[in-house]
């Protein structure tokens, strides 16, 4: 018998999942997560379900505390699940030992935090390459490739500068340079448009669809910003720890599709 679950409106079939899986990039399935606080257990993620493939740029949404943070840490290999299977490329995680998992994290993952988190002691090339320095993979080759990155995200006028003497948006796209210096299998990004004007998150995005179209980057965003959501393939949305509904862009045009998210948002607020 097929298993099915019913989460919200939406209707998963394990095997769904698994036959996509041949062009993959990330896959979650039915994973659980609990947090325990003193002498109680707080179930955050319960079953949750997904597939990112090759080279798409999926979102995830939800309420605040509807689990998003800790499946992109699950997913990070920061913290550990409690069931359920993460595949990254044709690796399962839950299969790694700790010096597996940091080799992952390092050179198959790049990450795009809300802040950038840029060294201020270091120049633009210089932070690029951080993953490949910390990687101990640094040499010609991976100089060569930081100058492809400063080329196509525009910023090889700027790579002998310190983060202080540059733009945010230059920052930003310097942040989404390094995430790719590894050439990682997938890019995590935990709320990269939080802190910024509307100019600005159209930047961030725009690097994104940049490492999309030019380095065939798959990108996987957590964010509350339906205008940054609005850019992506597709969307997932949380709600209490399950998927409860997906929405793919298609042709849609950007501002429909950030319509229909925002019905859907309103939707969840009613149930
Ligand atoms: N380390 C922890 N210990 C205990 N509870 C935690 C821990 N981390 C998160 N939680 C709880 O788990 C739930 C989900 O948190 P999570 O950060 O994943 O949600 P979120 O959807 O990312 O929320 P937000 O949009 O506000 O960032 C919340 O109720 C939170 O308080």
């Amino acid at each position: 018998m097929v298993e099915t679950e019913r989460r919200g409106e939406q209707l998963i079939s394990p095997f769904t999942i698994r036959e996509r899986k041949e062009s993959s990039m990330l896959t979650v399935h039915n994973l659980h997560k609990s947090y325990q606080v003193g002498k109680t257990t707080y179930e955050v993620l319960k079953g949750v379900s997904l597939e990112v493939g090759k080279g798409e740029f999926v979102a995830v949404m939800g309420p605040s505390g509807s689990g998003k943070t800790t499946l992109l840490n699950c997913i990070s290999c920061y913290i550990p699940a409690d069931s359920g299977e993460i595949t990254l490329g044709n690796r399962q995680l839950a299969k790694l030992d700790e010096t597996a998992l940091a080799s992952v994290r390092n050179k198959q993952l790049g990450f795009v935090f809300q802040d950038f988190l840029l060294l201020d002691g270091l120049t633009v090339q210089q932070n690029i390459l951080l993953p490949a320095i910390i990687g101990g993979t640094a040499g010609p080759a991976m100089e060569q490739r930081a100058d492809q990155l400063c080329q196509v995200f525009g910023i090889s006028a700027i790579r002998e500068k310190y983060p202080a003497e540059i733009s945010g948006g230059e920052k930003q796209r310097t942040a989404v340079a390094r995430a790719l210096i590894n050439n990682p299998l997938l890019i995590l990004a935990d709320e990269p448009t939080g802190n910024l004007d509307s100019k600005s998150s159209r930047a961030v995005i725009s690097s994104f669809e940049q490492a999309k179209q030019s380095l065939e980057a798959t990108i996987f965003m957590v964010t509350h910003d339906s205008f940054a959501a609005s850019f992506c393939d597709r969307v997932i949305i949380l709600q209490d720890g399950v998927v409860w509904r997906v929405l793919e862009k298609g042709t849609l045009a950007r501002t429909t599709f950030q319509d229909q998210l925002l019905d859907a948002i309103r939707e969840m607020g009613r149930e």
